[in-house]
Parts: structure tokens; sequence; C-alpha cells
């Protein structure tokens, strides 16, 4: 269930008028997803999807959806918000923020094979590369900063095992973003949250990027390393599949060659992106919000894959 605001196609026909889409023909919930009200909307113009934001405000929400529409304006595949006769990206609907925005085609591909991953790869690339003139700035808000925010509201409620762990690894951490090689790392615009749900496939063909909402300035890498951690692995262990790293990097590289010091960075930089999902996982599953509707994922799984990487090392950037 993941439409927290109810919305009648008669609610629609109204405000609808102010976007240049024609009339509302149909309107249909989407029950997966927990964070927001989503629905199918079929306009005379084609398919979309409304989204009424639960959490996000008039305020966080421009960095997001400006970002999108730049994006989608530069021929990177992602969803093209549409905007109203003022020119606003972001409207009210039931007193809440909304937009619309353009549909993918296609599904998720929740097994993907190499071919897969190398489009995924060559579409962050290109993804990085047309974020770099993108005027808004705003952090990574699941970032460092966050992490020591975080970490001491879950260390009350784990094993001494865990919390030896979390504590020395962001003691890592935090020595790896205060060194000379992360000072070198390309930044910009990142969607810090690429995993296997949040982009449709049409059979092999990649038609889009979705869910921008964790999206902050990061390093480029950092947004690599955290599709690799979910993309590139065996979901039972995190142990990562040699041939999909490849075709992901490979691709990658193509449309954006690496750097010497990303290389440098690389295995420390997969270890912040198993720790930035592991931290999210521990927060969710003991401090749940009064509206979590859903069993939490489980933290279990990048706790593996953070011993994983510290234990083995990955294939090279190239
Ligand atoms: N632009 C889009 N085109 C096609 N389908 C979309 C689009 N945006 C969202 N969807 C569909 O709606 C579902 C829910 O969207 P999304 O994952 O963004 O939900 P959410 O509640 O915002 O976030 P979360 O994934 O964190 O629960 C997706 O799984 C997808 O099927
Ligand atoms: N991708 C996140 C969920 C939030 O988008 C996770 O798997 O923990």
């Amino acid at each position: 269930m993941a439409v927290f605001t109810p919305v009648s196609l008669d609610d629609v026909a109204q405000w609808i008028t102010q976007f240049p889409l024609g009339k509302a023909l149909e309107l249909k919930g989407i029950s997966s997803g927990i964070e927001n009200s989503n629905f199918f909307l079929t306009t005379e113009r084609g398919e979309y999807v409304l989204t009424i934001f639960e959490n996000l405000s008039f305020e966080q929400l421009p960095f997001y959806l400006n970002l999108m529409r730049h994006l989608a304006d530069r021929g990177v595949l992602a969803p093209a918000p549409v905007a109203n006769d003022k020119g606003e990206l972001i409207v009210a609907l039931h007193g809440k923020p909304a937009s619309i925005v353009s549909k993918l085609e296609g599904r998720s591909q929740m097994d993907p094979q190499p071919v897969h991953c190398a489009a995924v790869g060559a579409m962050l690339a290109k993804m990085h590369l047309a974020g770099q003139d993108y005027a808004l700035q705003q952090p990574n808000l699941r970032g460092l900063a966050w992490w020591h925010a975080t970490t001491p509201e879950v260390l009350p409620f784990i094993p001494d095992e865990q919390a030896h762990l979390l504590r020395a690894e962001v003691h890592f951490q935090d020595a790896f973003a205060a060194c000379d090689i992360y000072k070198q790392l390309q930044t910009g615009p990142v969607h810090a949250d690429l995993f296997r749900n949040n982009v449709m496939f049409d059979g092999e063909r990649l038609t889009g990027f979705f869910d921008f909402y964790f999206a902050g300035c990061d390093t480029w890498l950092f947004d690599v390393a955290v599709t690799v951690n979910d993309w590139c692995i065996d979901l039972d262990t995190g142990v990562l599949d040699t041939a999909r790293v490849r075709a992901l990097l490979d691709a990658y590289h193509a449309v954006r060659p690496f750097t010497a010091a990303e290389h440098t960075a690389w295995q420390p930089m997969l270890r912040a992106g198993a720790l930035r999902f592991w931290l999210s996982r521990l927060y969710d599953f003991y401090r749940p919000r009064e509206a979590e509707m859903l069993t939490p994922h489980d933290p279990g799984h990048f706790e593996r894959i953070l011993r994983e990487r510290i234990a083995t090392p990955a294939p090279g950037l190239f």
C-alpha cells in the first residue's frame, strides 16, 4: 500500500488544466514505494507519473525536480518533470507538494546480467557529465556528517561485534575523507541510491533512472560504488561478480574515463558505499518512523557487504 493521500480523477480534472497535458483520462494508484503517493496518470498527451510528496517539503524539492529536468534536457534517461503555466515543477495538490513527470517504459531488472550493468555504467557516466553545469547545490544528506549524527543513535541497540565494526569504519572513513587523494576526486550531483529497483529496462534497453530523492552533491566515485555494490553482487553473500563489475566499470570508463586518484580511492569508496546503507538500514530497523508501513530492509545484507569489501579487494577501476 503506497497511496497515503487518496486522489480521484475528479480531483485531478481541474488541477491539471494548469499543465499543457490536455485532459486527464485515467488515474491509477501505484502500490510499490514507501515514501510518497504515486499514480500512473494518462492524459490526452500521453502517460505520466503523478507524485504527491509525503515527507519532502516545497523548500526541499526544487533541488531534485530541477536536477531531473536538467538531466532529461541533456539526454540523460530520467523522468522529465512537466512545468505548469507559471513554469513551476512543484504544485500543491490537497495541500501537499506534487509533481508530474514523464513515465519511463519497462520494468526493473532484478536479475541483472553484464549487458544491463554496462548500460547502467554508461548512463551513470553520462549523468555525471551532464550534471556538471547544474546550478543548485545540496550536499549528500546521507554523507559523512549524517553518519556521525546517526552512529550514536544506533550504537545502543546493536551487539558489541557490530558496534566495534561500525565505530572502526566511521573512523576509517573520516581518515579517508581527510586524505589528499580524496580531495582530488571529482564531485557533482550524484543519484546516490541507484539500486536495481530505481532503474527501468525494456528487455536489454535501459529506459531510465528514477527516484532521485537521495540525490546530492558528492564524489562521482561514491555513486559508482553504491551502484556496483547493488548491481554487481551475489545477493546472498555480497560477493562481487567480476563479469558484471567489469561490464559496468568499462562502460562507465568509455564515457568518462576514471582518474588515477579515483583508482587509488576505489577500495575505500566501496566500503563507504556499504557503510552508508548499513547505517541507514540499522537506523530504520531500530528507530522506525511512525509512517513506516513496510518491513524495513535487512541491515545484515550491508554488514555482509562491508565485511566482504574489507576482506577482499574488488576488481580495479581500469
Ligand atoms: N517516472 C516513472 N516512470 C515509471 N514508473 C515509475 C516512475 N516513477 C515511479 N514509478 C513507479 O512507481 C514505483 C514507486 O516509485 P518510487 O520507488 O519512486 O517510490 P517512493 O515511494 O518515492 O520511494 P521508495 O522507493 O523509497 O519507496 C516504482 O517502483 C515504479 O514502479
Ligand atoms: N536503496 C535503499 C532504500 C532507500 O532508497 C536500501 O536498499 O536500503
